[in-house]
């Protein structure tokens, strides 16, 4: 690393490195179990308010920058990260054992993110601009003149992921979309990956000095659970984003919907995005099938939260070549190593408790090493699954559990008693068309986003995107994670009555200065 690089272990408030008071810890090599320098220290509470009140000040000026400067700001945050892109994928590969064509890619995506909602920006959509003209001749009541627009929440916390170190973390989606949409963040690293944190920190705290913003409009804390929740629990914070556990998702809407003054929490925590095979596709494709399904299983150790953890199979014709397939991809699989101990040891005890499920076989499974976990593949039937509600809890980690049904009539209540999911898969021919149709109404309420003929892992961010979906998926469904719509979770709408022109935001501005797409009396 270069010497401008060098880690602190320092959290980041007013712009400047701060040692932290708090209790000590140390980033792990997940592919040696060694600890890695820095040790970190932990923000204490007097940490956690300072970094709070300093957003909350910034927030109006962040809210009333143009969305030109706005959108220089996120740009320059991309062009930052690019400028530091050694020493970050090093230390990102240290830190999760990710490998480097992974770790560039994401890095890629991220500040692609980045600049994609600097032309959001720009763009202007995101105001959501609507005039009603008065109506002064209105009988029997004038009709006054109203305008509308979105305007930022206010400062947003930002949970750091530990599968997406760099995509779902400190400069990552929620962070792009909380800043474009003008509001203050205070990142909460993730204690797994707390040195790329600080460097993706230190870019995004010179992006702000060198546009000469106030330094509350970013922070980044390491804290324990508790610091955590006193972050989520602080007045200044007006909304949360999260991507990671279930359970961790759930404490903090928790702490969230406790406050004095309750606040959205946009989690995203889990989903094992079925897949359905049907029945001209088994016959058609079903060992083609099976190689896809183990590829999009194994990839990545299996940790990404779209992740194609359950299978539908519908029909027997194909079936054996589709399993056979599947079998001989998830036996030759290699060793993964996770991102954490931890992490590590729920995937073993998941897959464990599948094994010995006396309703469920075993078809395959991979290699294993010292610090790898093996791939695995199981299989069951529908009664089976129905019948016992664990078998649709995640199991985070290259493991897909197949579910043989003999009819869609008997699946379909199977697959409407589902939990919410990230995503649904088709695998489907032309001559499935008939039978698919009746089940897309059931699919919809169940997940964000509905595939055909190919798999979930791999998300594109892009305008038309939604990684969302019901609960347990995310804590909110009617919004998305990634692509530029993310932008909404952090806005409210501001109805201005009989403002005189002088008063009015340039966005609702008759001379329309900023050249935006309106709503006029109902007519775009
Ligand atoms: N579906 C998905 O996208 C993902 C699911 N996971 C699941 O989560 C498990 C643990 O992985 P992690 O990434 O460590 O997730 P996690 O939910 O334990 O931690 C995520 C972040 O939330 C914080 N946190 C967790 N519980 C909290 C609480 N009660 N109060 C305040 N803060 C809290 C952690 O310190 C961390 O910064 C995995 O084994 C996997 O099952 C993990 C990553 C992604
Ligand atoms: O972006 C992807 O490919 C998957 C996203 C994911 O795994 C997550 O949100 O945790």
């Amino acid at each position: 690393m270069t010497h401008s690089e060098t880690l602190t272990g320092a959290n980041l408030i007013a712009g400047e490195a701060r040692a932290g008071a708090g209790g000590a810890f140390a980033a792990v090599d997940p592919a040696t179990g060694k600890a890695l320098a820095p040790d970190y220290h932990q923000a204490t509470a007097e940490d956690i308010e300072e970094a709070c009140q300093l957003a909350g000040a910034a927030a109006g000026h962040l809210a009333a920058m143009a969305p030109e400067a706005r959108a220089e700001l996120l740009e320059a945050i991309a062009a930052g990260l690019e400028a530091i892109k050694p020493a970050l994928v090093e230390r990102v590969m240290q830190e999760t054992a990710l490998p480097q064509a992974r770790v560039e890619g994401e890095l890629g995506r991220t500040c692609g993110q980045l600049r994609l909602f600097a032309e959001e920006v720009r763009a202007g959509h995101w105001q959501g601009v609507r005039i009603d003209h008065a109506l002064r001749e209105r009988q029997p009541l004038p009709r006054p003149d109203l305008r509308q627009r979105m305007v930022p929440l206010g400062p947003v916390a930002v949970f750091g992921a530990s599968n997406f170190p760099l995509a779902f973390s400190v400069a990552g989606g929620d962070t792009a979309s909380a800043l474009a949409a003008g509001c203050p963040v205070i990142a909460k690293a993730h204690p797994a990956h707390p040195g790329t944190s600080e460097l993706v920190g230190r870019a995004i705290v010179r992006a702000l000095a060198r546009a000469g913003l106030p330094h509350g409009c970013f922070a980044l804390l390491h804290t324990d659970h508790d610091g955590a929740g006193a972050l989520v629990e602080n007045r200044h914070i007006k909304a949360v984003g999260f991507t990671g556990s279930r359970a961790g998702g759930l404490a903090i809407a928790a702490r969230a919907a406790a406050r004095p003054e309750p606040i959205p929490v946009y989690a995203e925590m889990s989903s094992i995005n079925p897949v359905l095979l049907m029945a001209g596709a088994l016959r058609e494709r079903g060992a083609e099938i099976g190689t896809g399904l183990a590829g999009s299983t194994t990839m990545g150790a299996g940790q990404f939260c779209t992740n194609p953890g359950l299978v539908f199979a519908f029909g027997d014709d194909g079936y054996d070549a589709f399993r056979d397939a599947a079998v001989r991809a998830i036996k030759d699989a290699a060793p993964g190593t996770m991102l954490t101990g931890g992490i590590a040891d729920a995937y073993a005890s998941g897959i464990a408790a599948l094994a010995e499920h006396p309703g469920v076989s075993e078809l395959a499974r991979g290699g294993m090493s010292e610090c790898g976990q093996p791939a695995a593949l199981f299989e069951t039937g529908l009664d089976t699954f129905a019948g016992d509600k664990a078998l649709q809890a995640e199991v985070f980690g290259a493991v897909s559990l197949i579910v043989r049904c003999e009819s869609i009539d008997r699946a379909l209540p199977v697959l409407a008693g589902l939990e919410g999911q990230l995503t649904i898969t088709l695998q489907m021919e032309d001559s499935d068309i008939e039978t698919v149709r009746p089940l897309i109404p059931v699919l919809e309420q169940k997940a964000g986003r509905l595939l055909v003929n190919g798999f979930p892992t791999g998300v594109e961010v892009c305008h038309a995107m939604v990684h969302g979906g019901p609960f347990p998926a995310t804590s909110d469904g009617r919004t998305t994670s990634v692509g530029s719509l993310a932008i909404n979770r952090f806005l409210r709408p501001v109805c201005y009555q009989n403002f005189p022109a002088e008063l009015l935001p340039d966005a609702l501005r008759d001379d329309n200065p900023q050249g935006l797409r309106r709503r006029v009396n109902g007519e775009y």
